[in-house]
């Protein structure tokens, strides 16, 4: 993305770029909109600027992500951070308009809660039970404020409630946390599917009598690929405690299991 002045010594490319800028924020606004950025924008002027365009409240604070490959990987931006020196290292096909599954796109990230400041804070609940009132809007509401914050489990009672982040978010799926969900009682951890996974597979053996996970939800609301970090799990703990027998028993519920978590590529 340089050219060169005639006499060797490159120069860089500081033409202006359009980029995509998503929010993800507790207000209701378009899906994204394009933004124009020069050589001298910071992340903190981006964020103004997609606050005018996006018609968003300026009293609220807010952060930029950098989203590249696939939307797999999100790196917070720094304020002075300049954008465009970000954009020149990025494929040239990602630097005009193109579809969100390409990633390569900044992320506007709301950071506060959202909620009204006079007092009446929505508390982050991991568990329903917990919450003050119970009524649907209390949930929906709580639950948004968690997924605002990329907490896409939540527990209503032994019940784990998962919404759909629609991309694979690498922080929950570290074979790391496999580990430590390990033996741990349901609730004592945050709300995560390896808890459950673990829950179903100490009742087995310890009660031993077969345990069913029901999975409920609407069409693409993800099921199978919860499915697929269930049988996960629940083949980990298999490898350390039982034999192969009980591993290939668990792989053979959910045809293809075991391609599915291959795709998503995680590593230790
Ligand atoms: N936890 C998650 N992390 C990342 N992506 C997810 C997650 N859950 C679901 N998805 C994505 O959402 C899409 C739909 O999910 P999935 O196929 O699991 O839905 P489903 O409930 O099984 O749908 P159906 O009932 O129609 O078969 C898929 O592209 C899947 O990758």
């Amino acid at each position: 993305m340089s050219t060169t002045d005639g006499v060797g010594v490159p120069k860089l490319d500081r033409n202006p770029r359009v980029v995509q800028i998503h929010p993800r924020v507790s207000q209701n606004t378009a899906a994204y909109c394009p933004l124009q950025i020069s050589s001298g924008d910071t992340a903190r002027t981006v964020i103004r600027n997609a606050l005018v365009t996006l018609g968003l409240d300026d009293s609220r604070t807010y952060s930029l992500l950098e989203v590249r490959d696939s939307g797999q990987e999100e790196r917070p931006l720094e304020p002075s951070d300049c954008l465009l020196e970000r954009v020149r290292l990025w494929p040239p096909e990602t630097q005009r308009w193109h579809p969100e599954t390409q990633g390569y796109y900044f992320v506007l990230q709301q950071t506060d809660s959202g909620a009204p400041e006079d007092g009446d804070r929505i508390d982050d609940y991991d568990d329903l039970c917990s919450l003050q009132a119970v009524s649907e809007a209390s949930i929906l509401e709580a639950l948004c404020q968690r997924f605002y914050r990329l907490k896409i489990y939540t527990y209503a009672g032994n019940i784990l409630i998962a919404i759909n982040p629609n991309k694979f978010l690498p922080v929950y799926y570290n074979p790391k946390y496999i580990k430590m969900y390990e033996k741990q009682p349901l609730g004592k951890l945050s709300p995560h599917i390896f808890a459950v996974a673990d829950a179903a597979f100490r009742a087995m053996l310890d009660n031993q009598v077969n345990q069913c996970i029901v999975m409920h939800g609407d069409s693409g609301s993800g099921k199978t690929e919860s499915s697929s970090y269930l049988i996960h799990c629940l083949t980990a703990l298999s490898e350390k405690t039982c034999s192969v027998g009980l591993k290939r028993t668990i792989l053979g519920a959910v045809p293809g299991a075991t391609g599915l978590w291959q795709r998503k590529n995680v590593r230790e």
